[in-house]
């Protein structure tokens, strides 16, 4: 045992964890501890334990597929054996962040998972990019986790309000907070909003986002290097892949979510863009092209200012790759990118219930 003992709390474990370690642990013929994954290498994990942090190799059961293998903020059941760790078990993940690569199904990439909340970092030192917000904002809903936007450096910005204003008009139903890292304006907001269940960190290089890291966590989390040992056993490493948060919450903060572009099947594209999906099902002709068809509700939004030129093309751009790499991910992507638009009905509900004040995605 190593002298770290942790709560698992404070590495997000809760009700759903525990319920779904129970069946885990129940169905295996090992004997399983619980832990969380931070760090990813070959064949090798540092799983965060009731003991501390501790490097694992990975055994899964036969026919488990890669998009089976542990990704940081799994949850795992974990063997204890004399001469190191092993994670036998990852537990079902209720949200993921997932990057498919055009090809084959099986090519795709679990970034993290279980998330509550992907938090989307964008400076406002330099002129706002709209169209990055709802890049990130479409891989965010994609996730399964909610969205919030985190304008930062708001002391380099001439006037972070109306940024602020524009953002949230660009982001419907999602929350906008403008912070510095540099003068803790609006630090004090974010903590409170990430303080129950675990946020991913993701925006454009030099956001900000390890300055907010290191705020957040009352700590320099990122300049902290690691100590290796021999792999053998248990060492101690830094949480850098997962940060348990000074107010509470967990951040999950990795090199390749850092990086992330946009993927798959839409369903992120039609949660960022509820105002053009409710339009688009709104003209006459079913397969109205948008251009210059008699009773194109988009054409006369445009024309009477209800929905800016460069949004629609924003929409145009994302849905287009969405729909270009869902169906050379999957031909069954095919149909369904075509049945999708059965389904924009659902935008038109979840606006609705945004002006009632409801949650649109309950
Ligand atoms: N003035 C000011 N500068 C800031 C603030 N937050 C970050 N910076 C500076 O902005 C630069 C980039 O910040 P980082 O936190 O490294 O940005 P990052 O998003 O982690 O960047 P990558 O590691 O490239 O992804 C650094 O020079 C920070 O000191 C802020 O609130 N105010
Ligand atoms: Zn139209």
């Amino acid at each position: 045992m190593s002298a770290t003992s942790i709560d698992l709390a404070s590495l997000g474990w809760d009700e759903a964890a525990a319920a779904a370690f129970d069946d885990a642990a129940r169905q295996s013929p090992f004997a399983l501890v619980p832990g969380r994954v931070g760090r990813v290498d070959r064949g090798r994990v540092t799983v965060h334990s009731a003991d501390g942090p501790g490097v694992a190799l990975v055994r899964l059961p036969a026919g488990s597929e890669r998009v089976d293998q542990p990704t940081t903020g799994d949850w795992v059941g974990l063997e204890r054996q004399d001469d190191g760790d092993v994670v036998r078990r990852v537990l079902p993940r209720r949200s993921a962040i997932v990057r498919r690569v055009a090809g084959q199904r099986s090519d795709a990439q679990v970034m993290a998972a279980n998330l509550d909340q992907v938090l989307v970092a964008i400076s406002l030192e330099t002129t706002l990019k709209l169209s990055a917000v709802e890049r990130y904002l479409v891989v965010a809903w994609e996730s399964g986790a909610r969205p919030l936007v985190v304008l930062t450096k708001a002391d380099l910005a001439y006037d972070p309000e109306s940024a602020r204003d524009e953002v949230a008009a660009t982001a419907p139903g999602v929350p906008v907070l403008v912070t510095s890292a540099e003068t803790g304006e609006g630090m004090g907001v974010v903590a409170a909003a990430l303080a129950t269940g675990t946020t991913a960190l993701v925006g454009p290089s030099g956001a900000g986002k390890s300055s907010l890291v290191n705020a957040l966590a009352g700590r320099e989390v990122q300049a902290v290097a690691d100590t290796r040992q021999d792999g053998k056993g248990r060492h101690t490493t830094t949480a850098r892949e997962l940060v348990p948060l000074a107010g509470g919450g967990v951040l999950v903060d990795t090199p390749g979510l850092r990086s992330i572009g946009l993927h798959e099947d839409g369903e992120g594209v039609w949660r960022t863009f509820p105002d053009v999906e409710e339009l688009v099902v709104r003209c006459r002709f079913t397969d109205c092209s948008h251009e210059c068809e008699p009773g194109c509700a988009v054409q006369e939004a445009i024309a009477h200012g209800r929905l800016d030129g460069r949004r629609w093309a924003s929409w145009q751009k994302l849905q287009r790759e969405a729909e270009w790499i869902a169906t050379r991910a999957d031909p069954v992507a095919r149909a369904a990118a075509r049945k999708r638009w059965a389904a924009t009905g659902r935008a038109g509900r979840a606006r609705a219930a945004l002006k009632h004040g409801r949650d649109p995605f309950a």
